[in-house]
């Protein structure tokens, strides 16, 4: 049966004009999965505030960070795609949630290419479960498989927050760096707003409820970003031999005034060396492709804060990106599934 492999992320602008910004920051927020208001609450905060003030600012931060070939995420991603090819015997095609290529153009060039394709496995570019990331790109890719008409099955990778093959990769990623010269490390997450986290407790009193919640046995963890970040951080700093008092946890990229999830990135980079960490290695699990949040939030105003606030050394952990162990990963989960186990993949 002839399978095929898509890469899903969330995507970039097309350009760094303020227009092209424009567009993907209305794709983006405008999405209910993302900002989850009524829609005409949505629309007149989106199309009224949130994108006439921020593309103008996002659109220099993304300039920043540009390169000839275009957006970080997006040329990381074709990278990653490249090198997968190379280790399997399936077709490789990558599609971004907001913006290009999209999926169904990446389902076009897949059947265009391979005309007796019969199945398509997505692969999230995104550890944790949020409805904000994973469940929008796979929402996304249903909707657009089924409206496009396509003969091929879809299929998805689970969540792989505490698979071993991904554990495996990010801790060989970060163990180099701590070689150097370190007092502490932080996991800084993106985050999302609290009242996300409530919505997917499918016992309606677990997450954010229970003491320690993220700890306590509970089917909620399913769909608990918070206790899938949680769970990462804990089996990485397991393995590494990490210290409780040597790591802190934390979530960037808040937008807007609603709480979001604790502590917050620019608080703890602020505070940190006032409680006598000079030396800082970050770390930003959430995010498998270096992107504008680890390459400008963290890598250029974080680090601005951290040194402002105190701190003398601020060194970034780069995303898994391309690492051959994360291709490994990758290339192991698609062959299980072709060879007939059924672990990595949800039922639909
Ligand atoms: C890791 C998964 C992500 C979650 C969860 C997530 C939630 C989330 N994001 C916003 C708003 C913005 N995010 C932006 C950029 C951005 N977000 C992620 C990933 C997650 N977002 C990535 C990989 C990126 C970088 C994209 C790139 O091109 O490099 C932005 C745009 C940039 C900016 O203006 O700051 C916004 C806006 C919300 C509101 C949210 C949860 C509700
Ligand atoms: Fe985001
Ligand atoms: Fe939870």
């Amino acid at each position: 049966m002839k399978k095929a492999v898509v890469l899903m992320n969330l995507g970039s602008p097309d350009s760094t004009d303020v227009k092209d910004v424009k567009r993907y920051l209305d794709e983006f927020l405008m999405d209910e999965r993302v900002i989850d208001k009524p829609w005409l609450f949505r629309a007149l905060l989106v199309k009224g505030i949130i994108v006439p003030f921020r593309a103008p600012k996002s659109a220099e931060a993304y300039k920043s960070i540009w390169t000839e070939k275009g957006s970080p995420l997006i040329v990381i991603s074709e990278q990653l795609g490249d090198a997968l090819k190379k280790e399997i015997a399936e077709p490789v095609a990558i599609a971004m949630r907001y913006g290009n290529p999209s999926p169904r153009a990446a389902f076009d060039e897949l059947v265009k290419n391979n005309p007796d394709l019969e199945e398509v496995i997505a692969v999230p570019m995104y550890p944790h479960y949020a409805m904000s990331s994973y469940e929008t790109a796979v929402e996304y890719a249903k909707e657009q498989h089924k409206k496009g008409g396509y003969s091929f099955k879809l299929t998805t990778i689970k969540p792989y927050y505490d698979n071993g093959d991904y554990i495996h990769a990010l801790c060989e990623s970060i163990r180099p760096h701590l070689e150097s010269e370190w007092d502490h490390i932080l996991f800084s997450y993106h985050g999302v707003p609290e009242r996300h986290i409530y919505k997917g407790d499918v016992t309606g009193q677990h997450c954010l409820k229970v003491p320690d919640c993220c700890d306590v046995p509970s089917p909620a963890h399913q769909y608990c970003y918070r206790h899938q970040c949680w769970t990462t951080t804990k089996l990485v700093t397991q393995r590494l031999n990490i210290p409780a008092e040597k790591f802190t946890f934390s979530f960037q990229s808040r937008l807007g005034r609603d709480p979001w999830l604790q502590p917050y990135t620019a608080q703890k980079l602020a505070e940190l060396p006032k409680e006598g960490v000079k030396k800082l290695l970050v770390v930003c699990p959430a995010f498998v492709s270096d992107c504008l949040e680890t390459l400008e939030e963290i890598a250029v105003e974080g680090k601005e804060t951290f040194l402002h606030n105190g701190g003398e050394r601020f060194e970034m952990i780069p995303c898994l990106n391309v690492h051959p162990l994360w291709v490994n990963a990758l290339a192991k989960w698609v062959g299980e599934y072709v060879s007939g186990k059924k672990e990595m993949v949800l039922e639909m």
